[in-house]
C-alpha cells in the first residue's frame, strides 16, 4: 500500500455515531479510503485531481473485471475491493464508446444505449491504436466519449455508490506521448490535442475521470463522513 496515511487499525467498517444528539447520523471511517487499481497512471490522475480532499491510500491491486454494464462492472470491482482490504474503498472503470458502432460480438464488447462499449485493456492490448481506428474505418462517424464510472464501497457486505463521468470526442490516428492506455486516439470537444498531447493539468480538468471524481469529493463534502484515523479527530 501507498500513501501518506499509516497503517490502519483492525476495524474499518463505518460506524453511525451522532455527538451531540442532534446533528443526525454521521458515518465515522476508521481508515483513509483506499483506491484499488491495478493501473499506475490512473492513480496518479486520481491523486492530482483529489488532492487533499479525502484522505485517501491506494493498493495496486488488478481485480478481476466481470462483464456487463459499466456500473456492474465498477460496483463488482468495489465489492471485491472492499472485502480485500476490509474497509472502504474507491475503484473505477473507464471505457470508451463509439457512436458508429453497434453490438460487435465477443465477451469484452456490449452495448449500452446507442453506443458499442468496449473492455479496451483487452481491446488495446490486442489491436493497438491503428486498430481502434480501423475499427472505425468504414463509418463516417468517429465520434465517441469516455466514460468513467467510480464506485466507492464503505466496508465489506456493503452496497457501493456509484459516480459516473462523461467527456464526449471523436477517435483520431494516434497523436501525443503512448504512456497511458488510448490518450493518444481520443480528442476531446473543443481541442484540437489529444489527451495525450495536452498537459496533464488540461485532462485533469475536463476527462471523463475529473467529473466522476468531481461527484464523489461532492458527496464526501454532503455526507460528511468524519475520519477518525489513528486517534486523530
Ligand atoms: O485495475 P484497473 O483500475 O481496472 O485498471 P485498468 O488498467 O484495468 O483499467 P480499466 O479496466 O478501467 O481500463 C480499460 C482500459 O482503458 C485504459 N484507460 C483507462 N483510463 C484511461 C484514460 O484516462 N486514458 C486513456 N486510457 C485509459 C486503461 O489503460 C485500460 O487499457
Ligand atoms: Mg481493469
Amino acid at each position: 500500500m501507498s500513501g501518506g496515511y499509516a497503517p490502519s487499525p483492525p476495524s474499518s467498517l463505518p460506524s453511525q455515531s451522532s455527538p451531540s444528539g442532534n446533528e443526525g447520523a454521521m458515518r465515522v471511517l476508521t481508515r483513509p479510503v483506499t483506491f484499488v487499481t491495478g493501473n499506475a497512471k490512473k492513480l496518479e490522475e486520481v491523486r492530482a485531481i483529489l488532492g487533499n480532499s479525502i484522505p485517501f491510500q491506494s493498493l495496486r491491486l488488478d481485480l478481476p473485471e466481470l462483464q456487463g454494464e459499466p456500473e456492474e462492472i465498477s460496483k463488482g470491482k468495489a465489492r471485491l475491493a472492499a472485502t480485500e482490504v476490509n474497509g472502504p474503498v474507491l475503484v473505477e472503470d473507464t471505457c470508451l464508446c463509439f457512436n458508429a458502432l453497434n453490438g460487435l460480438p465477443g465477451p469484452y464488447m456490449y452495448v449500452l444505449g446507442t453506443s458499442t462499449v468496449t473492455s479496451l485493456k483487452w481491446f488495446l492490448e490486442k489491436i493497438g491504436h491503428e486498430g481502434l481506428n480501423n475499427l472505425l474505418m468504414a463509418y463516417e462517424d468517429k465520434s465517441a466519449y469516455a466514460a468513467c464510472v467510480f464506485s466507492l464501497a464503505l466496508g465489506p457486505n456493503t452496497d457501493p455508490l456509484t459516480f459516473v463521468g462523461k467527456t464526449m470526442g471523436k477517435i483520431v490516428p494516434a497523436r501525443g506521448p503512448k504512456d497511458f492506455g488510448w490518450d493518444p486516439i481520443f480528442q476531446p470537444n473543443g481541442y484540437e490535442l489529444t489527451y495525450a498531447e495536452m498537459p496533464k493539468e488540461e485532462k485533469n480538468k475536463i476527462s471523463h475521470r475529473s467529473k466522476a471524481l468531481a461527484l464523489v469529493k461532492s458527496h464526501f463534502a454532503a455526507t460528511g463522513y468524519h475520519f477518525q484515523i489513528n486517534g486523530s479527530s
